[in-house]
């Protein structure tokens, strides 16, 4: 099975997985239509804009089926490597070389709430990532009614879940479509990758 354009190939149960970056990827997860695909593309431009400027309209995206990879350079090239929230059952096949995780949560939904903390859960028992660096970001802050950071952590016990997690975890409140947040979102991750060389 081909897999978004080819990139990653998958047969029977080997997973090839090219690309890999040497200093470690990026991995950006979270579920389906929370904005992982906007985020990136808002990166993109915001690193190549050196944070001047207004981001303007945010492009349309699509649903990811399979997974994107983007380059995204601000001091050092960073690979990140988005899977679609379809993907889950077969995320944990894309764990390896895996330095930093990007975890996106839709801020404005408490129905998806509770789904998104048992993949948060998964994620962080995972033995492959518990070298990883963790960013829990907190999107769409510009919908109304969005539960703020302090409401997020107390709904989802995020002390707790911090206490007992052998990452480094920290959170961010964003809106990938109006840039929000977003210059901090790149200094954590050359912060991270400079870490990690
Ligand atoms: N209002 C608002 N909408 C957003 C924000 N981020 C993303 N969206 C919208 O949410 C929808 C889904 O965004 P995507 O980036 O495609 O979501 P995704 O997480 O990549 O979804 P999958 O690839 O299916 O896992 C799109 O209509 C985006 O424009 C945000 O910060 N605020
Ligand atoms: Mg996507």
């Amino acid at each position: 099975m081909r897999v978004a354009g080819g990139r990653a190939l998958l047969r029977g149960a080997e997973l090839r997985v090219p690309g890999g970056a040497k200093h470690g990827m990026c991995l950006l997860l979270g579920a389906t239509g929370v904005g992982k695909t906007l985020l990136v593309k808002r990166l993109q431009e915001v690193s190549s804009r050196d944070g001047k400027g207004d981001l303007g309209e945010p492009p349309p995206t699509r649903p990811t089926v399979g997974t994107n990879l983007t380059d995204i350079v601000a001091q050092r090239k960073i690979t990140i490597r988005e899977l679609g929230g379809c993907m889950g059952p077969i995320w944990s096949s894309y764990y390896g070389n895996c330095r930093s995780l990007l975890f996106v949560m839709d801020a404005s939904d408490p129905t998806q709430l509770s789904a998104s903390c048992v993949q948060l859960l998964g994620l962080l028992s995972a033995e492959q990532l518990a070298e990883a660096s963790v960013l829990i970001l907190f999107n769409k802050i510009d919908l109304p009614c969005y539960m703020s950071t302090e409401e997020m952590k107390s709904l989802i016990r995020l002390p707790d879940i911090i206490a007992c997690a052998k990452q480094n975890i920290t959170t961010a409140e964003i809106s990938a479509r109006e840039g929000t947040g977003l210059a901090g979102v790149l200094a954590w991750l050359q912060a991270t990758h400079r870490a990690n060389d």
